[in-house]
């Protein structure tokens, strides 16, 4: 009886408590006057992803549907109080004139745990980034990206070879093809290895590629800011990519590096620019991009004052990162741009017209200024990353207490933030018929119409994605190849709406999707 009296006082003092720490997580929003949503006792606004039944990205949609009319509001990721930015006048200040305020990710990484992920992406913007970016940014200039041009070519020319070979009226899925054709040209110019993983689906590098984003409930945790001792983390492997994945990319890096290196070989890919960049001493390059949103001088933020070292372990980690960072982006963009263009016959029209007439003034050859005239292809990448980019959320953390504009509101320092990418992108405000997938958005008239950022599909600010330039090419050769010869429509067996991955905030879809040839169009 005094045992059942133990228990049952423990098991009320143990509610109790947890019921307090719930309780004083959750009034967080409340007490600075901050407009929430109502979290449920410990789990806060996240049960349905912690269920499997919604993925991050619809998540955040919901959410950023749920605080309007606010322009920012809060949720919590269990405990965890996250700030939602929903305004792009305020998106403004977070990205650039406050940028100091908003310069680290919060991706809070265990370096011991995941040294590869010691990398331009999950940097606090400290010195180090600073000069990484600087450094890495000259490799992105369109000199440096014609440079690649040619290797992605080729995968370009395989990738319309494989899909021809289809037979007429055979589904196949797309977002397969996809992932083969960018894991290619990732292989091919980061990695100097010819994959061709279009031929050999079953290719070694190919399959560890997939691990990358396969659902792990270790990375779903991560995604929602849970960290644990180092010691746990390595015993239970709740890294974000698995460690098994991380040391075969490591190992097969480093042989390439030394293997270059001693055998002097050069191959214009990013890995000997890479190489270059480890080899020479600190240069000090220009930060000024021509859009003055992006330039890391537009956001008061000095030059880095450090000449850290390029060491071969930092190349190797940023090659993983454009590794990790490029595939699924990529890839994920180019299956719904395939997508939207079979659900779309008279788009896709245009887009072949255009491509043909283009390339008949360029003797039939594609090239880097003929793939620069193709404007109308451009609206169409465009319109795919708005409505689906790939990175749905973009996360920040503030590294100190922030005044937010027009407010008497000071969130303290280390609040995380989310800018939700994909409710911005779905708001009828910004964009009429959100779901209608219409390129003509991207005229520079219509762009004129809307707020600067209310478009983030590449982020925005001295942290905005460095490879933005490389993936609309990798992106737009592909489409060209492809819809220069073929003609695509969706199959009877697709099935909508198409779901998303529920590991990170991104919009891959998680089934296939379903395509069949037909034959193009005459005009
Ligand atoms: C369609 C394809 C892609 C999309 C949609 C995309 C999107 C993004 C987004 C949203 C960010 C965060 C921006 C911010 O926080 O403001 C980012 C950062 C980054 N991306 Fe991409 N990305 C793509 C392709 C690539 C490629 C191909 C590479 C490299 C080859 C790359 C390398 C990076 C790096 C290094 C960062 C971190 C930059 C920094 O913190 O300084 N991305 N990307």
């Amino acid at each position: 009886m005094d045992f059942l009296l133990f228990a049952i006082l423990l098991t009320t003092s143990l509610v109790l408590c947890l019921y307090w720490i719930s309780k004083k997580a959750h009034s967080f929003f409340e007490n600075l006057g901050v407009p929430h949503l109502r979290p449920k006792f410990i789990l806060g606004d996240v049960t349905s992803v912690i269920l499997l039944r919604k993925s991050l990205t619809n998540l955040s949609l919901e959410i950023y549907k749920q605080l309007e009319p606010h322009k920012f509001g809060g949720a919590y990721a269990f405990l965890k109080p996250v700030l939602f930015i929903r305004d792009p006048e305020l998106l403004r200040n977070i990205f650039t004139q406050d940028f100091a305020h908003f310069n680290d990710r919060g991706l809070d990484i265990d370096m011991e745990v995941e040294p590869l992920s010691h990398n331009l992406l999950t940097m606090k913007a400290n010195d180090e980034w600073k000069f990484l970016r600087t450094k890495l940014a000259t490799i992105f200039t369109p000199a440096k990206l014609k440079m690649t041009f040619p290797l992605i070519i080729k995968c370009g020319e395989k990738l319309t070879q494989v899909l021809d070979r289809i037979p007429p009226d055979e589904s196949f899925d797309i977002k397969d093809f996809s992932m083969r054709y960018t894991i290619d040209v990732i292989g091919n110019c980061v990695f100097g290895l010819d994959i061709n993983s279009l031929e050999n689906p079953k290719s070694e590098f190919r399959l560890m590629g997939s691990n990358v984003m396969k659902f792990r409930f270790a990375t779903l945790v991560r995604s929602l800011q849970m960290k644990l001792p180092s010691f746990l983390m390595r015993l239970l492997n709740m890294t974000f990519v698995d460690l098994r994945t991380q040391n075969y990319f490591r190992d097969l890096l480093q042989k390439t590096v030394e293997y270059r290196q001693q055998n002097n070989i050069i191959r214009d890919d990013f890995l000997d620019l890479l190489i270059a960049l480890k080899n020479t001493t600190p240069v000090k390059e220009s930060h000024n991009t021509d859009d003055p949103e992006k330039s890391l001088d537009g956001a008061n933020i000095n030059e880095p004052k450090t000449d850290t070292k390029f060491t071969d372990q930092s190349l190797i980690a940023q090659s993983f990162l454009f590794f990790v960072a490029g595939f699924e982006t990529s890839s994920t963009a180019l299956c719904y741009a395939f997508l939207e263009l079979s659900l779309n016959p008279d788009i896709q029209d245009k887009v072949r017209q255009e491509v043909i007439s283009v390339l008949s003034t360029n003797g039939g050859q594609i090239t880097y200024d003929a793939l620069k005239q193709m404007t109308y292809l451009d609206l169409v990448i465009l319109e795919t990353l708005r409505k689906y980019p790939p990175v749905g959320s973009i996360t920040r953390k503030s590294t100190q207490d922030y005044k937010i504009p027009n407010t008497d509101i000071i969130t303290p320092k280390d609040t995380f933030t989310v800018i939700p990418v994909y409710g911005i992108h779905s708001d009828e405000k910004y964009y009429p018929n959100a779901q209608q997938f219409q390129p003509e958005r991207f005229t520079e008239e219509e762009k004129s119409k809307r707020p600067y950022f209310a478009y983030l599909p590449f982020g925005a600010g001295p942290r905005h994605c460095i490879g933005s330039s490389f993936a609309k090419m990798t992106i737009k050769i592909a489409l060209v190849h492809a819809f220069r010869d073929l003609s695509f429509q969706v199959s009877p067996q697709m099935k909508f709406p198409v779901e998303f991955n529920k590991n990170f905030g991104f919009l891959t879809p998680s089934r296939g999707v379903l395509l069949a040839k037909n034959e193009p169009r005459k005009f």
